[in-house]
C-alpha cells in the first residue's frame, strides 16, 4: 500500500503518455496525476476516464513538488520542455522522456546542468497508432523499457524508476546512450526505414491496375505494418539518430548485395543456407524467455511482517494446484515492507492465483 500520494506530470498524452499514465493510475493507490498536451480533448477525455487528476492549459508553478515529471510528445518538442521546466524541478523530481533516440537529449540535459534530476528512458513498445484513444494500460507489460541515466543521476532516483516500472510490469533495462542509439538504430529504426522504402517499391512499380496493391499478400503487410506510423515521429528519429542510422543502412545495403549476388549466381545451396540461418536465428528471438517476445506471467502481493507469510502464500497455492514458477521477495523504497513477486507458467495460473490470495485478504497488483 502506498502511504504517500506520489505527485505525476505528463507533458504530451499520446498513444505513450497515455499509457503510462493509465499503467500509473492502475497500479498505485495514492496518486495525482496533471498533464499538459496541446490537444485538449484528449486532455479532456483523460480527466472524464479519470486517467488524471488535472488537465493544465500551459506549463506552470503547478508543475512543482513532482515526483515524476514524464515527457512524451515528439522528440525536439521534448528538448524545449525539458528546459521550460527547469523553474519547478526539486531535489526529489525525476524528470525523464520516452523518445526513441536518447544521446541528444541526455547531453542537452547534462549541458542544462540538470544530470541529477534526469534519466532518459525509452519503453521498447509502441504501435504505429498515435493518440490517447489508442493508449493501453497494459502497453508495457514483459516490454523492454531502457534507461539512460546521465553521469549526475543519483543513485535512489534511478531506484525509483526502475520500482515504477517493475509495478507496471515492464523490463527495465540500463544502458548508455550511445549504446542504446546503436541497438535501436538497427533493431528498431532500419526496419521502419525499410518498411517505408518496401512501400515506395511497391507503389513506383506497380501495374496500371494496382495489382501489386490489390494482391499484397500476408507477408507483405506485416513486413510494412510499421510503415503506417507517424511520418513526423520518423522523421525526427532520422534527423536526431542520423550517424547511427546511415552506419546500419551501408551494413543492410552491403547483406542486400551479397543476397543479389547469389541470387544473380543461381547459387542454390547458399541461398538454402541464407534463409536457413535467418530462420533459425528468428526462431530464437521468439523461443528465448529473455526475448522481447517471451511473456511472463507475474503477480505482486502486499507482504506484511507476520512471519511465514511467503511460506502460507506458497501452501494456498499449492493446495489450489497452482504451480509456481518463481517467488520471492521485491525489497525497494516504494514497496517499504517488501512485496512478494510471485511468477507462473501461464496465464491461466496466473489468474487463478489473482483470485486466491484477493480471497485470503492480500492486496494484490495484477488483473
Ligand atoms: N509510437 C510508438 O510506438 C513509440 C513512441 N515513442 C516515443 O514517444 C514519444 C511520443 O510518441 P507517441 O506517444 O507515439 O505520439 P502521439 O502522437 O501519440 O503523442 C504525442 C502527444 O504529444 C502532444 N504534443 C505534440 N506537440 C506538443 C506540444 N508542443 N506541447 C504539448 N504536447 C504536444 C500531442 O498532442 C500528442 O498527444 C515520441 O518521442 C516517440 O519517439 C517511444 C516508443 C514507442
Ligand atoms: O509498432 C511497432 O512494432 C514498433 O516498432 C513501435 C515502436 C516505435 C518506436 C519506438 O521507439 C519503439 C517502438
Amino acid at each position: 500500500m502506498d502511504k504517500k500520494i506520489q505527485k505525476f506530470a505528463f507533458v504530451g498524452l499520446g498513444l505513450i503518455g497515455g499509457s503510462l499514465a493509465k499503467g500509473i493510475k492502475k497500479n498505485y493507490q495514492n496518486t495525482k496525476i496533471i498533464a499538459y498536451d496541446t490537444n485538449e480533448n484528449d486532455l479532456k477525455k483523460a480527466l472524464t476516464d479519470g486517467v488524471i487528476d488535472e488537465a493544465k492549459e500551459t506549463i506552470d508553478e503547478s508543475f512543482k513538488g513532482c515526483d515524476f515529471i514524464f515527457l512524451c510528445a515528439p522528440v525536439s518538442v521534448n528538448n524545449d520542455y525539458l528546459k521550460a521546466l527547469i523553474p519547478y524541478l526539486e531535489e526529489k523530481t525525476l524528470i525523464t522522456d520516452v523518445g526513441s533516440v536518447k544521446g541528444p537529449i541526455v547531453e542537452l540535459a547534462t549541458t542544462l546542468g540538470i544530470g541529477g534530476s534526469f534519466i532518459g528512458g525509452h519503453p521498447m513498445t509502441g504501435s504505429e497508432k498515435s493518440g490517447f484513444e489508442s493508449a493501453k494500460e497494459h502497453l508495457f507489460e514483459n516490454a523492454y523499457y531502457i534507461l539512460t541515466p546521465t553521469a549526475q543521476t543519483p543513485a535512489d532516483k534511478l531506484e525509483r524508476y526502475l520500482t515504477l516500472l517493475t509495478r507496471i510490469r515492464a523490463l527495465p533495462k540500463v544502458m548508455e546512450a550511445s549504446e542504446h542509439d546503436f541497438i535501436t538504430g538497427t533493431i528498431s529504426h532500419l526496419p521502419h526505414v525499410v518498411a517505408a522504402s518496401l512501400v515506395h517499391l511497391v507503389e513506383d512499380t506497380d501495374t496500371k491496375e494496382q495489382l501489386m496493391k490489390e494482391m499484397a499478400a500476408g507477408g507483405f503487410k506485416d513486413i510494412t505494418r510499421i510503415a503506417s506510423s507517424s511520418p513526423a515521429m520518423w522523421e525526427q528519429i532520422c534527423l536526431l539518430n542520423q550517424e547511427n542510422i546511415l552506419k546500419v543502412m551501408t551494413r543492410y545495403i552491403e547483406e542486400l548485395e551479397k543476397i543479389k549476388d547469389l541470387v544473380r549466381e543461381a547459387d542454390g545451396p547458399a541461398l538454402f543456407q541464407f534463409f536457413e540461418e535467418a530462420k533459425t536465428y528468428r526462431s530464437d528471438l521468439i523461443d528465448d524467455k529473455k526475448g522481447a517476445l517471451a511473456k511472463h506471467y507475474v503477480i505482486y502481493c502486499d507482504l506484511s511482517d507476520e512471519a511465514g507469510g511467503i511460506a502460507s502464500i506458497a501452501t494456498a497455492l499449492a493446495s489450489q494446484r497452482i504451480n509456481l514458477k518463481n517467488i520471492g521477495i521485491v525489497h525497494n523504497r516504494e514497496f517499504e515492507e517488501g512485496v512478494l513477486r510471485i511468477e507462473f507458467y501461464d496465464h491461466d495460473s496466473r489468474t487463478a492465483a489473482y483470485q486466491v490470495l484477493i480471497e485470503m485478504g492480500y492486496e494484490v497488483y495484477e488483473r
